[in-house]
């Protein structure tokens, strides 16, 4: 284990001025995929996006070239010689996508991935969940902590490597690990919201549990301890206020939580309305409240900064309340899938509820921490529920491929309040971008001629193309293709 310093800090690291040219895919709102061939994209040396210019075709003069002409007229003062240019405007099977965001994931909860099919998810909490984050609530024993470093260090990198430049994590009750993982966020240059997952009240596995006044302790350490730790003038990671979910959290916990929510201004996550045991147990703990969303509500825990996990169940009160209190549910359909939870309705939730969803890789309820694999599942399960509601619903259950990298991308950032700092790409965004190739090494797809548009020919067709081109990355494609990744404009997986 070699503890972090800020030598190899990916998130320390200074920004060159870098030119993008190419194709850009991006879906700034609900089921609008933009495709924007021959685009040229300047970030600056705080990675931030001041330059965009859309479809440049070089009459002789190449793209780099015009844009330095471009900077000289604007006055810029950048130095030629310090400019960095990627180009891959001559390949459609290349393209530019913005990072993805995980709105729902248990760091702690890796080494469990695939890990306790055929059961029903309290079991599943019982039988393998408390038990592997339990291993991380010993900071004074070294092997705790070099398991913790082993654990944290491997999903941050595995989510990097899959094009998640930011995601909300769950880590476990204990502070000092959970401190580890926000300081492998910013060696390895991952954007995160860091949650220590608080729960005081845990009957079936009760080694598992924090006091109140425990929890209080940590959470103060931890708020105190990022205020001085993101790198100047920028904000990669942030605390996020976690109550588990209702079950394993008292009263006064909830209420502790919530008024700890508003007074620092942070985001809050939590589960809802992922099983019916799990319904039926908050209903019989929490019997003076109408529903599982009115608990939450109770203790201040709704607002525009709420994550809601699963929420597969929600009944139409419960809808109206999140929609009101402006909450985000984050969708989780390999996990809902592989725990057999059930699958949500989530075409009903965003075009008639006009609710935010983003996506959630949930691992390790979900088996994989690709959000690839979670777009290709969010797609899969809204057919099933197409084919199983035939002639009763009024729209059609299935979501589209814009749908669902909106989920992953925009909706995601909004889910965690920075839609307007990432999601798409925008002047004043930052460059949370992954490059993606369909012909990378040891890539996982065949493409044959006739699957390429031809760039130096656009016309009509091409569009579409790209959009077939899509379908094989969603469908087929893995990590492989995922070869270069940036957070907040610095690079930080380049395969
Ligand atoms: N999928 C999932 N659901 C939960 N509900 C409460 N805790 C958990 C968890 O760790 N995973
Ligand atoms: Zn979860």
């Amino acid at each position: 284990m070699s503890e972090s310093n800020e030598v190899d800090m990916a998130a320390m690291k200074p920004i060159p001025y870098t030119l993008y040219y190419g194709t850009f895919i991006h879906t700034p709102n609900l089921g609008e995929l933009k495709v924007c061939l021959k685009t040229l994209v300047g970030v600056n040396k705080s990675g931030t996006i001041d330059y965009i210019h859309e479809n440049y075709d070089h009459d002789g003069q190449s793209a780099l070239e015009f844009f330095k002409q471009e900077f000289k007229k604007q006055g810029n003062q950048l130095d030629p010689s310090e400019l960095h240019y990627v180009d891959i405007s001559d390949d459609a099977t290349k393209f530019f996508c913005p990072g993805f965001v995980d709105t729902h994931i248990h760091a702690s909860q890796y080494p469990n991935v695939g890990i306790g099919l055929g059961c029903q998810l309290l079991d599943w909490l019982k039988n393998y969940t408390y038990k592997l984050e339990n291993g991380f609530t010993n900071p004074k024993d070294e092997e705790c902590m070099k398991f913790a470093y082993d654990v944290y260090h491997k999903i941050i990198k595995k989510t990097l490597e899959n094009g998640t430049t930011c995601a909300s994590y769950f880590t476990t009750i204990d502070p000092h690990t959970t401190m580890l993982f926000a300081r492998l966020l910013l060696k390895l240059g991952q954007r995160g919201f860091v949650g220590k997952v608080c729960m005081d009240s845990n009957d079936v596995f009760e080694t598992y549990q924090e006091d109140h006044d425990d929890c209080v302790k940590s959470m103060e350490l931890i708020t105190s301890y990022y205020e001085n730790t993101n790198p100047k003038g920028e904000q990669l990671i942030k605390p996020i206020v976690t109550p588990r979910f209702a079950p394993v959290c008292s009263s006064g916990l909830l209420e502790y939580l919530g008024s700890l929510a508003a007074t620092k201004e942070l985001s809050i996550q939590t589960h809802i309305s992922e099983s019916h045991n799990e319904i039926e147990l908050v209903a019989k703990l929490f019997p003076e409240f109408d529903n599982y969303a009115s608990v939450y509500d109770n203790f201040k825990l709704l607002n525009s900064s709420t994550i809601l996990a699963h929420g597969i169940h929600l009944n139409e009160k419960e809808r109206k309340l999140i929609k009101s209190r402006n909450c985000s549910i984050s969708h989780c359909p390999t996990s809902n899938t592989f725990i057999a939870s059930g699958e949500a309705p989530v075409k009903k939730y965003l075009y008639e509820d006009k609710i935010n969803v983003s996506v959630g890789s949930d691992v390790s309820g979900g088996y994989s921490p690709s959000i690839l694999e979670v777009i290709k599942q969010t797609i899969l399960v809204s057919h099933h529920l197409s084919i199983k509601t035939r002639n009763e619903t009024a729209s059609d259950p299935k979501l589209s491929v814009a749908d669902a990298i909106y989920m992953a991308t925009q909706a995601g950032a909004k889910a965690v309040g920075l839609d307007n700092i990432i999601g798409s790409f925008d002047i004043g965004k930052r460059w949370d971008a992954q490059l993606i190739n369909l012909n990378s090494a040891n890539s996982n797809i065949d493409i044959f001629p006739c699957n390429v548009p031809d760039l130096k020919n656009i016309n009509k067709d091409t569009e579409t193309g790209i959009h077939n081109l899509l379908g094989k990355w969603i469908f087929c494609g893995d990590d492989r293709n995922c070869v270069m990744v940036w957070c907040n404009g610095r690079l930080v997986i380049n395969k």
